[in-house]
C-alpha cells in the first residue's frame, strides 16, 4: 500500500505518476470504508481526490497554505497529513472532525463548516504574508456552491483590486448539495463547453499543422484572438482576476502541470478544475445528492437508507399542503432542499419555491420583499446558518413587522457535523429582536399548528425544531393552538419543569410518574406565557433546554420573573458556556447536563429527589 508509506505531504514528492494515481485509488477505498461506518461527506470528498494529491504534490503544506471552503471534501486531506491513522474515527466523539479544523493539524489551515469563508480567509493570509516579509503560497479550494455565498464573492472583489499572489481553485462538479443555481454556476457550463470545443479545435489542430504550416499560422493567431475577447467577458476578469480553465479535475498528471506553473505567477489566479462529485464510486456518481452525505451503508452493496421521517419531513409536509390552501405561501431555501424536507415541496410548487444558492442573507432578505408585496413568505433554514442572517432578520424584516416565517431546522445539538453545525445560538440572537416571536412545537401536529398560525398572526415568527426523528401526523391535520399560551402535560406537587422543544422528552422521562414533579410544554417563548409563570412561580422551578443556557429560554424566564416581581426557587439548565465538538447527540446532551439525568440531578440540588424508574 503506497498510503502506508504517506505520513506527510512531502511523502508525495518521491512518488510518481503511476504511484500518485495508485495512491488515489488507495485513498478513495479507504474515504468509502471508513464513511461506510461513520457516515460523512462521501462525493464531495471523492471528487476531489486528484485535486488534493497534486495540491499537495506541487506545494509544501504546512508552510504554503491551502485552505478547503467548507472542509467537508477534505478527506484525502486529511489522509495525506497525517491523520490516516485517525481518519477511521472521523466524525465520531473524540475523534477528527469531518471539516479542516485549525486546531486538529497544521495542515488545516482554517476552521470551516460554514460555506464561502476561504476567499476573505485566504486575503487575509495573503495580506499578512507581505506584511511579514514572508514567501509562501496561499491556495483556496472553494466549490461551485459554495462560489454563490456573497461572502465569496464579495472577497473576489476585493482580491482583484489587491491583486495580492494567491491562487483560486474553483473546484466546479456543478453541484452544491442539490444541483447548484445562479448565473455564475450556467457561464460555468457554458466554459466547459467552450473546453471541449478547445480540445476539438486542438485536435483539429494538429491535423491542420500537418497539412498546411501557413494557414495553421493564420487560423491560430485569429483563434488567439477570439479567445482574448472571450476570455473579456469572463467575470473573473472584471474582478481583476486572472482565469485559467477549465481543466479537467481528475487529471492529475494535467494539475500538477498546470499548478507547476501558475506557482510562478503574481498576483490572483483563478483555476476553474472541473470535477465529478462521488467520483470513483458508482452509486455517488449517480447520485451525488444521496451520497452527498450518507449516513453509514455497506461498502460492498451500497443503499440508500432510510433514516425514519424527520422533523425535516414534517415541516415539508405541512408547507406543501399549506401552499394548496394559502396561494400566498412562498417558501425560500438557502441550498438545502433536501436537508429541509423540502423536495416535495419544490415539485409541487415550483412557482413559489425558490433555491437562492448558499446565502442565507439573500433568502432572508428576498423574502423581505416578497412580504413587502403581500406575499406570506417562508424561509426554510437552519438555525446554523441563520447566524448567516441576523442583520437581514432585524434590518430587512423585524423593523417593519413583515410577516415572515423562519422555519429553523436542526434547532439544538445535531451530532457529527460538531461545533460549526450545531444550532444552540437562535434562540440567544432572535429573542432580542422586536417584533419576532419565537416556539417550538413538541410534535408534528403542534408543529402544523403553529405553521398554519404563524401565516396568520402577522409580523415575523420563528419556529424552531431539532435535527431528530418525529411522529408523523395525519394529512389535513390543522389542530388549533393558544398562541403564546404553554401546556401542562403533567401536574406536581413541588416542582415544574419548564421544557423547551426537544428537551421535553427527557422532562418527562425524568418527572416519570412522581407526583411531586409537574411537566410543562414551555412551547412560546415570545411571547412567553408569564399568566402561567406567575401561577406556577409558587412551585420550584426547572427551566431545560437544547441551546446555550446564556441567553436562551431560562434567561427569558429569569428576565419575566425579575420584571414581575417574582422570586421562586429556580434552576436553569442549558448548554454552558463553550463550544461542544461533533458526537453522538444523547452523549452530547448527556454532557451537557440536559437529558433526563441532568434533570434529575438538578432537582435533587433543589430537594426533589425522583426515584430513578429502571
Ligand atoms: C457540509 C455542509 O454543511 C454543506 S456542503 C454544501 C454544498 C457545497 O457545495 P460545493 O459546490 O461548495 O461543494 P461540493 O459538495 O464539493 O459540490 C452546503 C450548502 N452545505 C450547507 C451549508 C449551508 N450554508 C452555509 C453558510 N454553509 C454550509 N456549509
Ligand atoms: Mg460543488
Amino acid at each position: 500500500m503506497i498510503l502506508e508509506r504517506v505520513n506527510g505531504p512531502e511523502d508525495l514528492k518521491a512518488l510518481g505518476l503511476e504511484e500518485l494515481q495508485l495512491l488515489a485509488e488507495e485513498i478513495r477505498s479507504e474515504i468509502i470504508r471508513v464513511t461506510a461506518q461513520n457516515g460523512g461527506h462521501l462525493a464531495s470528498s471523492l471528487g476531489a481526490v486528484e485535486l488534493v494529491l497534486a495540491l499537495h504534490r506541487v506545494f509544501d503544506s504546512p508552510k504554503d497554505r491551502i485552505l478547503f471552503d467548507v472542509g467537508h471534501q477534505a478527506y484525502a486531506h486529511k489522509l495525506v497529513t497525517g491523520r490516516k491513522d485517525r481518519f477511521h474515527t472521523l466524525r465520531q466523539e473524540g475523534g477528527i472532525s469531518g471539516f479542516t479544523k485549525v486546531s486538529e493539524s497544521p495542515h488545516d489551515a482554517i476552521t470551516a463548516g460554514h460555506a464561502s469563508t476561504s476567499l476573505a480567509n485566504a486575503l487575509g493570509m495573503a495580506l499578512a504574508r507581505d506584511l511579514m516579509g514572508e514567501d509562501h503560497h496561499v491556495v483556496a479550494v472553494i466549490g461551485d456552491g459554495a462560489l454563490t455565498g456573497g461572502m465569496a464573492l464579495a472577497a473576489l472583489n476585493k482580491i482583484g483590486e489587491l491583486q495580492k499572489r494567491m491562487l483560486i481553485v474553483l473546484n466546479d462538479n456543478e453541484m452544491s448539495i442539490s444541483e447548484n443555481v445562479g448565473a455564475l454556476n450556467k457561464y460555468f457550463k457554458e466554459l466547459q463547453i467552450r473546453k471541449w470545443v478547445q480540445d476539438a479545435e486542438k485536435l483539429g489542430k494538429n491535423i491542420l499543422e500537418r497539412i498546411s504550416p501557413q494557414l495553421f499560422g493564420l487560423v491560430d493567431r485569429a483563434k488567439e484572438a477570439a479567445k482574448l475577447i472571450l476570455h473579456q467577458e469572463n467575470p473573473f476578469y472584471a474582478w481583476g482576476i486572472r482565469y485559467i480553465g477549465p481543466v479537467d479535475g481528475h487529471d492529475l498528471k494535467g494539475l500538477i502541470h498546470i499548478l507547476e506553473h501558475l506557482k510562478a505567477l503574481d498576483g490572483p489566479t483563478l483555476l476553474h478544475v472541473v470535477t465529478k462529485k462521488g467520483k470513483g464510486y458508482k452509486v455517488a456518481e449517480a447520485d451525488p445528492i444521496y451520497w452527498h452525505g450518507p449516513p453509514g451503508f455497506d461498502p460492498k452493496k451500497p443503499e440508500k437508507v432510510s433514516k425514519g421521517y424527520s422533523w425535516s419531513q414534517a415541516f415539508g409536509d405541512a408547507v406543501t399542503e399549506l401552499a394548496h390552501m394559502e396561494p400566498r405561501l412562498f417558501v425560500l431555501t438557502p441550498a438545502m432542499r433536501e436537508g429541509s424536507g423540502l423536495v416535495r415541496y419544490s415539485l409541487e410548487h415550483p412557482e413559489r419555491y425558490l433555491d437562492v444558492g448558499i446565502c442565507e442573507d439573500v433568502a432572508v432578505t428576498t423574502a423581505a420583499g416578497l412580504a413587502l408585496k403581500g406575499m406570506k413568505p417562508v424561509v426554510a433554514i437552519y438555525s446554523t446558518f441563520l447566524q448567516r442572517a441576523y442583520d437581514q432578520v432585524i434590518h430587512d424584516v423585524a423593523i417593519e413587522n413583515l410577516p415572515v416565517v423562519f422555519a429553523i431546522d436542526r434547532a439544538g445539538i445535531v451530532g457529527a457535523d460538531g461545533a460549526t453545525h450545531h444550532g444552540v445560538f437562535d434562540i440567544a440572537y432572535l429573542r432580542t429582536v422586536p417584533n419576532l416571536q419565537i416556539a417550538a412545537p413538541k410534535d408534528a401536529l403542534e408543529l402544523r399548528a403553529m405553521l398554519k398560525k404563524a401565516l396568520e398572526v402577522g409580523g415575523p415568527v420563528a419556529i424552531r425544531y431539532p435535527r431528530d426523528n418525529v411522529e408523523r401526523a395525519p394529512e389535513g391535520a390543522w389542530p388549533e393552538i393558544a398562541w403564546g399560551r404553554w401546556e401542562v402535560l403533567k401536574e406536581g406537587t413541588e416542582a415544574y419543569i419548564l421544557a423547551f422543544g426537544k428537551t421535553l422528552r427527557y422532562a418527562l422521562e425524568a418527572a416519570g410518574d412522581d407526583p411531586r414533579v409537574g411537566v410543562v410544554n414551555a412551547r412560546f417563548l415570545k411571547p412567553l406565557d408569564r399568566e402561567m409563570l406567575r401561577a406556577l412561580s409558587r412551585y420550584k422551578l426547572l427551566t431545560v433546554e437544547d441551546h446555550q443556557r446564556m441567553g436562551g429560554f431560562g434567561s427569558a424566564v429569569l428576565e419575566a420573573l425579575n420584571e414581575m416581581g417574582l422570586k421562586p426557587e429556580i434552576q436553569v439548565l442549558g448548554l454552558p458556556d463553550r463550544f461542544f465538538e461533533h458526537g453522538a447527540i444523547p452523549s452530547l446532551h448527556r454532557q451537557a447536563g440536559i437529558d433526563a439525568e441532568g434533570i434529575r440531578k438538578a432537582l435533587a440540588a433543589m430537594g426533589v429527589a425522583l426515584v430513578h424508574e429502571r
